[in-house]
């Protein structure tokens, strides 16, 4: 919002005006990116560059390899040394692994999806220019003041109830101080004596993809949730320039706190990825990991089991009421659930292999690229900064009504665990729920919803049931028959590609065995053109009408035709189901029915009445219900 000069010239001195020396200590979560002390930094606003390089920065960068460069060449060479001996060493890491106990407990920063700041009216972007959008407040200009924006509690308050949280009627914010280039105020606002979420969980099954040892399902407590402000955001220009966005600066946030109760790296990512999907069903924060909308810091832990040790074997760190916990380390910064998984199995290895030799581990604070071999130090416990947090005098305390909760409870949207319920209530394979949910962040799901809307109107104007698989079928064509066109046609996933209405109509024959699966095929790949060429398109039931795309139902005489020979040339089978009453031999001959003739190649054919033909002409009735 405000493009005024003060702001640009305050962006440029904020920043020249600190000694790059103190970059040389990364500080605080999203700061243990690759700064320290290497860079030359400018910040950008509305297209003018201010170059703001101090002299000592000046001749370091002479020496300086990339920091991105050394990461990489530094996991090459790991590789490689571990490649020679890669298999024997992978039985013995699994041995060392089933005598430790790993913990993990993850802290994730969300962005809240609302069109303000956290604390002033400048508008929220992810994509706009540049230092486009920034407040005086936001860029700490001296005397200006927070404005709380309210509406920014909605979508934290629709997250908490969602995670199953307590939310507190009283809630106040904090200063934490730091000082990193990212953070203009030198602190930022978060929420640590007084939360306004505490005590929430989720629950994990088999489908979220936790590892199998925690099946059927675990459930993870979550500590708390606290609002905080986000930091600007930071552009790398390889080899050596650091450009600030301060769009992002003071952008809501919601930090989620799970107690340390997850023990292995596939739960770890099925935990995050859960809430990033819970946090999308809620309208809470829609950016993914893949854009920084989320990031996680996980922390680890290991410690011998106790069955070989006993308890007083046990590392002495508690939190929260969780006791006997190792020493943790804490891993900054993930921006995918790979990152997540890998950097957890990694530094598992890492602390496992210092304490089988008899060393100590440290509480640090490490970082992790995705793709390498190992995490890496950097700061230790000893560096870590005072955070001296104290209440913010500028801030008055936050009082939520439990109306408003109520009101949020009530009106909260469908989440993930009972869309999947109701989808394989309806038919859907949970293999298929699971890919409408997790498809283009669910767009596609809404699609299948749309299609069984319409085709609920059609059948309701028909004055008909809807037929039971209808889900299923649905599912089918939403999932892998537009997946195969997209794929063939190189097109992306949009709703009005193949309108819903569309669909249902080529749907609603196909459902009534009215026209084949190729035609329906060719019906789908036809609209999808139209979509392409952008040239009129004629109705659905015109087209099958016009091209005489319907089926007539196939005589009793036709289905007798094709299933005499196949009994003819199996009397054995024929003589297994009528004497030994082998009847699930019957479908036997409806698949050869089905995939061996023209009619059944051609789709024309209905499996239940080659099955009662099957049987009339063996002479054994009946038959389940399909
Ligand atoms: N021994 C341990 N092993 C594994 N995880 C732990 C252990 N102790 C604490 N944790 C986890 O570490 C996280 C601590 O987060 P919290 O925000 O309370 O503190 P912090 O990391 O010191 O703060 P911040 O990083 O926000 O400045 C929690 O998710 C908790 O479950
Ligand atoms: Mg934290
Ligand atoms: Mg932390």
């Amino acid at each position: 919002m405000t493009k005024s000069e003060p702001v640009r010239s305050l962006l440029f001195q904020s920043l020249s005006s600190r000694p790059n020396t103190l970059f040389s200590r990364p500080i605080c979560h999203s700061c243990c990116r690759k700064l320290a002390g290497r860079s030359a930094l400018y910040a950008r606003g509305g297209g003018i560059s201010f170059p703001t390089r101090t002299l000592q920065t000046q001749a370091l960068l002479e020496e300086v390899v990339p920091f991105r460069k050394q990461l990489k060449d530094e996991a090459k060479r790991k590789r490689a040394a571990l490649s020679g001996n890669g298999a024997k060493k992978k039985s013995t890491d699994k041995e060392l692994i089933s005598n430790w106990e790993l913990t993990v407990g993850i802290e994730l920063h969300a962005e809240l999806n609302t069109a303000k700041k956290l604390f002033s009216s400048a508008a929220t972007s992810i994509s706009d220019e540049p230092n486009s959008h920034v407040a005086l407040f936001d860029a700490a200009f001296p005397g200006s003041q927070p404005h709380f924006q309210k509406e920014t509690l909605l979508p934290a308050l629709r997250a908490a109830i969602a995670l199953n949280c307590k939310i507190q009627r009283r809630s106040t914010f904090d200063r934490k101080h730091y000082f990193y280039q990212d953070q203009p105020a030198g602190y930022q606002i978060t929420q640590y004596y007084e939360p306004f979420a505490k005590d929430g969980h989720i629950t994990l099954y088999t489908h979220d993809g936790i590892d199998p040892a925690d099946a059927p399902s675990i459930t993870i407590p979550i500590k708390q949730i606290q609002m905080e402000q986000d930091t600007a955001k930071t552009l790398y220009q390889p080899p050596s320039t650091y450009l600030l966005d301060f769009n992002r600066v003071s952008h809501p946030l919601i930090e989620i706190i799970s107690m340390p109760a997850i023990h292995h790296p596939a739960t770890a990512a099925a935990y995050v990825r859960k809430i990033q999907s819970i946090l999308k069903s809620v309208d809470a924060a829609t950016a993914g990991m893949e854009v920084g909308g989320l990031r996680a810091d996980v922390n680890v832990s290991i410690r011998r089991r106790k069955d070989q040790h006993g308890e007083d074997e046990r590392a002495g760190h508690s939190y929260s009421g969780f006791k006997g916990l190792g020493q943790r380390t804490e891993i900054k910064n993930l921006s995918s659930l790979r990152a997540v998984s890998d950097a957890i199995a990694i530094e598992r290895s890492r602390q496992i292999a210092v304490l089988e030799s008899g060393g100590t581990i440290e509480g640090e604070t490490r970082g992790f690229t995705l793709g390498s071999s190992e995490t890496r130090k950097l700061r230790s416990k000893e560096g870590e900064i005072d955070y001296r947090y104290m209440p913010d005098p500028d801030i008055a305390p936050v009082v939520i009504g439990e109306d408003l909760v109520q009101h949020l409870r009530d009106t909260l949207p469908a989440l993930p665990d009972d869309v999947m319920d109701s989808l394989v209530k309806d038919g859907v394979s949970m293999k298929d729920a699971k890919t409408l949910l997790s498809l283009e962040d669910g767009d596609r799901l809404d699609y299948y919803y749309d299609v069984v809307h319409e085709l609920t109107i059609i059948f309701e104007i028909d004055g008909k049931k809807p037929p039971k698989k209808m889900g299923r079928i649905v599912a089918n064509w939403v999932i892998h028959e537009l997946g195969a066109l997209l794929t063939t046609t190189e097109s992306n996933f949009t709703p009005d590609l193949v309108p819903a209405s569309s669909l249902a109509l080529i749907l609603e024959p196909l459902l009534h065995k009215q026209i084949t699966n190729d035609i329906a095929r060719f019906l789908f790949s036809r609209n999808l053109h139209w979509a392409h060429s952008r040239e009129p398109i004629p109705s659905v039931p015109e087209i099958i009408d016009a091209e005489g795309l319907r089926l007539q139902s196939l005589s009793e005489a036709v289905y007798e035709q094709i299933a005499k020979p196949l009994l003819d040339e199996n009397p054995k089978m024929v003589k297994a189901i009528k004497e030994k009453g082998q009847t699930g031999k019957i479908m036997w001959f409806v698949g050869q029915m089905m995939r061996g003739s023209d009619e059944g190649k051609q789709g024309k054919l209905e499996a239940k009445r080659a099955e009662e033909v099957v049987r009339r002409l063996i002479g054994v009735e009946g038959g389940k219900e399909r």
